[in-house]
């Protein structure tokens, strides 16, 4: 079982990341998470923090000369912006009178923010959490620990690469109102041209118009939303199970995906679409083929009965527009009950380029957990040895 926690604000000190139950023997370095760490940060729309920050990467736990070693791994990412942010964001008590000209001062860094955005989590936190000022809520609510969880799902994509052959990538297959063709999909070779689309759009022509989509929404002061797909690729039939909700991979991966700030809706395969299709088109035909069986094709994103099939996997996820919108949506001060423009300092004009980059990592942390369920094994060599005794002794192959 593999068991991951995220601790940290958006800006505080360092984000710390926490995965326990991997094998001894992934390899691993600071240098591969820093890279898609990078990944993340990429995106046309993307607002000024990305930068002029930087995400520091340092293993404090688990790992030894780029190899895991059996224990829980942690990752620190740490903000460079920390020293503007040291005394408003400080764990230990600072005077008054410091936060007050903090309040006051040019930065206004410390100033209370009392009218909530709709759309984020302002306004419910403020409620639910007894405070009158959004800054503890937007702390943490805020997607910067998304930073964490990439963190993470490097090293489940290095345990599933290197234990099992599974490759895990994403691309943008909407933004905003522009869609774009599905028919041909991303394979593992074409992650880097996938990278180097500025909205990480696998279609060229779509991705030139998202590009002008995007440009459009920032010179009207708005903001866009999306669809990322992931796929995972040399997957092994029989990941998750029928036997119990929560046993379902698709269940798990919904839950995962739906964990990502902004994330509204998931879809396995073909998910909503084929909710209107008549049966004799919506399932995939089983074939016996000179490469075993196969179905003739992947309406089902790769599950069947909450398992893999063995077919590629291929999840969804709806993001909504970001809620910092510049053109100041209406809401209310909480200090007074007044009618009040929300906060706006900054903010990305869309980010679902980056959500491809998280939704990978959350699918590779589930992927991985269902494949140590199955397999087991304290070494990488023992779960690997665990996969080819399951796949030779396959009943159908
Ligand atoms: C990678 C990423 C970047 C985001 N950037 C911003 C941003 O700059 N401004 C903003 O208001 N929301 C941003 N969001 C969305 C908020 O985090 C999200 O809307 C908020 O947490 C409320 O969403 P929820 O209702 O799903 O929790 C971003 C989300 C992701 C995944
Ligand atoms: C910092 C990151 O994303 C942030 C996520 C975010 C939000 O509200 O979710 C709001 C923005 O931060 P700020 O309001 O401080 O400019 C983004 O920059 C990051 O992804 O590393």
């Amino acid at each position: 079982m593999l068991r991951w926690l995220t601790a940290g604000e958006s800006h505080g000190p360092a984000l710390t990341a926490i995965v326990e139950g991997l094998p001894a023997g992934v390899h691993v370095t600071s240098g591969d998470i820093a890279e898609e760490l990078r990944r993340r940060r990429l995106g046309h729309g993307r607002g000024a923090r990305m930068k002029f920050e930087q995400d520091k990467v340092t293993i404090v736990g688990g790992v030894r000369h780029g190899t895991t070693q059996g224990g829980p791994v942690a990752i620190e990412v740490g903000n460079t912006e920390w020293p503007k942010w040291e005394t408003v964001m400080s764990a230990d008590p600072v005077d008054a009178a410091v936060l007050e000209a903090l309040s006051r001062g040019q930065s206004g860094r410390n100033a209370p923010l009392s009218q909530p955005r709709p759309g984020h989590a302002d306004l419910v936190g403020i409620q639910k959490y007894g405070f009158d000022d959004a800054r503890p809520v937007l702390e943490r609510a805020s997607a910067r620990e998304t930073a964490a969880r990439v963190a993470l799902g490097t090293v489940a994509k290095a345990f599933l690469k290197q234990v099992l052959g599974v490759d895990v990538l994403s691309h943008v297959i909407a933004l905003g109102e522009v869609e774009a063709p599905v028919d041909v999909l991303p394979e593992p070779g074409d992650l880097a041209r996938v990278d180097e689309s500025p909205v990480r759009c696998f279609d060229e022509a779509a991705s030139a118009a998202m590009v002008a989509h995007v440009d459009d929404m920032k010179r009207a002061g708005d903001t866009l939303g999306g669809v990322v797909e992931v796929l995972a690729y040399g997957l092994p039939p029989g990941l998750g199970s029928h036997v119990h909700w929560d046993r379902r991979l698709d269940s798990r991966l919904a839950g995962a995906l739906m964990g990502i700030q902004a994330i509204k809706g998931v879809e396995l395969g073909d998910g909503f679409t084929t909710a209107r299709r008549p049966g004799s088109r919506a399932h995939d035909e089983i074939d016996a083929t000179p490469d075993g069986v196969r179905r003739r094709t992947n309406r089902a994103g790769g599950v069947e009965g909450g398992m893999t099939t063995g077919e590629a996997l291929r999840v969804r996820a709806a993001m909504k527009p970001i809620s910092t919108v510049p053109r100041r949506l209406d809401t209310i001060d909480v200090r007074t009950g007044e009618p009040a423009k929300a906060i706006n300092q900054r903010s990305d004009v869309t980010a679902v380029p980056a959500a491809g980059v998280v939704a990978e990592a959350m699918v590779a942390l589930v992927l991985a957990d269902a494949a140590l369920e199955k397999f087991g094994g304290d070494s990488a060599e023992e779960t690997a040895r665990n996969v080819r005794g399951y796949l030779s002794s396959l009943t159908v192959k």
